[in-house]
């Protein structure tokens, strides 16, 4: 569960602006792929980026991330966990620490 008071702040934000009607789930889907994208041009031409920009970014994906999970009634927190002991069970500690391999192609040379 994101903290309370993020969850009020962004629920707020949307009320106000009666968001709530563009915010489907396909439409927020969309959108985090848009500011993943926005996120990525930092970088576009180097691994220096202004750090500010860099953050701004990344709170818009944040941002939309947790207005998808909201739209669709799933704890950000609880997927995260959930997720995570699946890819856990992917890459096992012993095969996968130290390598950048997919899972498919852990343990071969
Ligand atoms: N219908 C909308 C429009 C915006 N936002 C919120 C979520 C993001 O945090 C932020 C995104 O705003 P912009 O679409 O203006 O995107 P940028 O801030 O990235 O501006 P730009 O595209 O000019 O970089 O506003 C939202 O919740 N719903």
């Amino acid at each position: 569960m994101v903290s309370k008071a993020v969850h009020e702040t962004l629920a707020a934000f949307v009320a106000e602006r009666d968001w709530a009607q563009f915010h489907t789930p396909e439409n927020l889907a969309k959108s985090v792929a848009i500011e993943a994208g926005e996120l990525l041009e930092c970088f576009q031409w180097g691994a220096e980026a202004d750090p500010k920009r860099v953050r701004e970014e990344l709170a818009d994906v944040l941002t939309y991330c947790l207005l998808l999970a909201d739209r669709i009634g799933a704890d950000p927190e609880q997927i995260v966990l959930e997720k995570l002991e699946i890819t856990r069970k992917k890459y096992p500690v012993d095969k996968a620490r130290g390598s950048s391999k997919k899972y498919d192609k852990i343990g071969t040379a």
